[in-house]
This record gives C-alpha cells, sequence and structure tokens, in this order.
C-alpha cells in the first residue's frame, strides 16, 4: 500500500520526538521548525498531510494554511491538521476558515492523533480513486474526453516550454454505423474496446495519452514525438487493427474492421497555436483521410491558421 508523507511543522524538540516516535512507522516524516522550511518542502515533496502548530519562530502557521490554499499549482494540496494548545475556540473557527481539515488540542493523544490522520488519509484516497474515475471512459477504460483536453493543453504548454514537437493522432472507426447495423449495438461496444486496447499496446510511452474524443473516435497525444515517428507508430496501430480481423462485412473499405486517422504535428514549436486549433487541423487531416477513400493515415504539419474559431 502506497506510503503516505507527513510534514510536521513544529519548532519545540519534544513534541516534534514524540510525534516522529508515533508515526514514523507507517508514514514518511519530515520536519520543519520554521514556516520558511515548511513552505519549501510543500514545494519540493509530495507531502500528503501537514500536522501544523500556530505558534512558529517566524510567523503564525495560519500563514502556511493560507497560502497553500491559494496556490495550489505551487505546493502540494495536503490535508492540514492545525495542533495547539490554545483552547481558544477563535484559533479552531480561523483554522478551519483558512483551510484546514481539521484542529487537535496539545497535549496530543497519540491514538486520537492516529485517529484523526487516518481519516484524512482515507479521504485522500477516497478523493484520488474519484478523481481517477472522472476521467476513464466507462466503456472503453482509456482516458475520456475531459482528461484528454486536461491533458492536451498541459502538453502543449510542457512541449511548447522544452521546445518539443507534439502529434495528435484523431481516429475514427471505418462505417461504423453500419457496423452496428449489421451485427448490433453490443458487439459494436466490444469492438470499440478492442480498438481502444490496441491503441494502449502501440502506444505505449509513459508520457502518450490514449483517449476516448467521442462516439466511435479515438485520440492520441504523442508528446515529445515528431512526424516521422508518430506516422509510423500511427500505421503500426492501423496494420494491427488489420491483423485483428474483426469482420466488417458491410463495409466498402475492407472486409474487416479499419481506422482512419488524421495526424498533426506541431512544427516548429513556437507558433501560437491553441490546443483547440490543434484539434481542428487534426480533424481536417481526418476528414481528408475519410476523403481519400479510408483506412489511412494522413498528416500534416501544423500550418498558422487566421482564426478557427
Ligand atoms: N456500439 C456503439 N456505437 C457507437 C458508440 N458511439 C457511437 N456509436 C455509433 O457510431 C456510429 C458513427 O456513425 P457515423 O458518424 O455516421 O460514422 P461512420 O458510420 O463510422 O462513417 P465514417 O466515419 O464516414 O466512416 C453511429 O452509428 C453511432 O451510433 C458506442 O459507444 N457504441
Amino acid at each position: 500500500m502506497e506510503r503516505h508523507q507527513i510534514l510536521i511543522v513544529e519548532d519545540d524538540p519534544v513534541n516534534i520526538n514524540v510525534l516522529v516516535g508515533t508515526l514514523r512507522d507507517d508514514y514518511t516524516v519530515f520536519i520543519a521548525k520554521t514556516k520558511e522550511k515548511a513552505l519549501k518542502l510543500l514545494i519540493e515533496k509530495k507531502i500528503d498531510i501537514v500536522l501544523l502548530d500556530l505558534n512558529l519562530p517566524d510567523g503564525n502557521g495560519l500563514d502556511i494554511c493560507k497560502m497553500v490554499r491559494d496556490d495550489r499549482e505551487t505546493y502540494s494540496n495536503p490535508a492540514i491538521i492545525v495542533m495547539t494548545g490554545s483552547r481558544d475556540s477563535d484559533d479552531e473557527l480561523r483554522s478551519l476558515e483558512y483551510g484546514a481539515n481539521d484542529f487537535i488540542s496539545k497535549p496530543l493523544h497519540n491514538q486520537i492523533l492516529k485517529a484523526r490522520i487516518e481519516i484524512q488519509v482515507d479521504l485522500l484516497r477516497k478523493t484520488a480513486l474519484l478523481n481517477k474515475l472522472a476521467r476513464i471512459d466507462g466503456l472503453t477504460e482509456v482516458a475520456n474526453r475531459r482528461a484528454f483536453d486536461e491533458s492536451l493543453v498541459r502538453e502543449w504548454h510542457r512541449c511548447k516550454r522544452a521546445g518539443q514537437p507534439l502529434s495528435l493522432l484523431l481516429i475514427d472507426v471505418d462505417e461504423f454505423k453500419k457496423y452496428n447495423d449489421a451485427y448490433g449495438h453490443t458487439s459494436g461496444d466490444m469492438c470499440l474496446r478492442q480498438v481502444a486496447k490496441l491503441l494502449i499496446e502501440v502506444f505505449k510511452r509513459a508520457s502518450d495519452l490514449v483517449a476516448r474524443f467521442g462516439g466511435e473516435e479515438f485520440a492520441v497525444i504523442m508528446p515529445n514525438t515528431d512526424q516521422k515517428d508518430a506516422i509510423a507508430l500511427a500505421n503500426i496501430a492501423l496494420g494491427k487493427m488489420v491483423e485483428k480481423n474483426i469482420p466488417h462485412q458491410t463495409s466498402s473499405v475492407h472486409d474487416v474492421v479499419t481506422f482512419s486517422g488524421g495526424l498533426i504535428t506541431t512544427f516548429p514549436v513556437d507558433i501560437d497555436l491553441t490546443a483547440e486549433e490543434i484539434i481542428h487541423q487534426a480533424d481536417v487531416q481526418l476528414y481528408n483521410a475519410k476523403k481519400e477513400g479510408r483506412a489511412r493515415i494522413m498528416p500534416a504539419f501544423t500550418q498558422q491558421v487566421a482564426s478557427v474559431f
């Protein structure tokens, strides 16, 4: 099971010793005795839980709460449990208002502290699972459109910064309406699952993303992939599709299921394209592939377009 990371923000050596002794067997523990060190660790490490003392030598612990909650891009977004010797209910209220998840009074009771931490860990696990499920297509179990949209924007920014090309392949199963009509919707579903499985097998780099783009359309984001490699991979996928030998007797293209692909490679990388424009250009190539007779990949470099939308 995943070992969670806890950051103890506390300057009292006695408290630190007690906390480390209580937690080190079950968690990876980091210690920050100042606000500054805590913020540094929250940038550098993926911290899951912060145990936060309010009175720190260089300021109030609640400043950390506020900064972390206001800037989720910079800091890891941990669960925060405020610990304080104060019995003041205003402190408790303010902690919660500043984004703390829980508040616990000192002196700490080890078992209660551990139980409170476990509640937060359980919530983190459930949230992570929900986030994952919200990005998966139920039928094919590849990334869904939402995950695709987020990934394309993120990867395109990253490739531009790194001066790398990005290739995008849009795939549409040929004459799929006829397939559904001939073999039934359930067979159609099974066919889409097989296409997804095949794409995952071909586009297997950790940075590649295979997604269901909609209906019988799939998309593959290939960061840091030039046109030559992207064409080669797309053609391997098409070859494997034919090899799968899924009968499609009513297709005018082939007697087995095939697909058409529109491929775009951003080149040069510094042009001012939006993610929507990249999709649009891949879609134009997909249209061309269909027009040219289907069961083929139509590649192109991106062209600067005046306005697409
Ligand atoms: N079985 C199944 N069919 C789907 C699903 N999503 C979309 N479709 C079907 O996919 C078909 C797409 O039809 P069209 O857009 O006309 O395209 P096509 O028949 O593939 O024709 P071309 O793209 O021109 O080759 C429609 O009949 C949709 O009902 C799905 O999840 N399961």
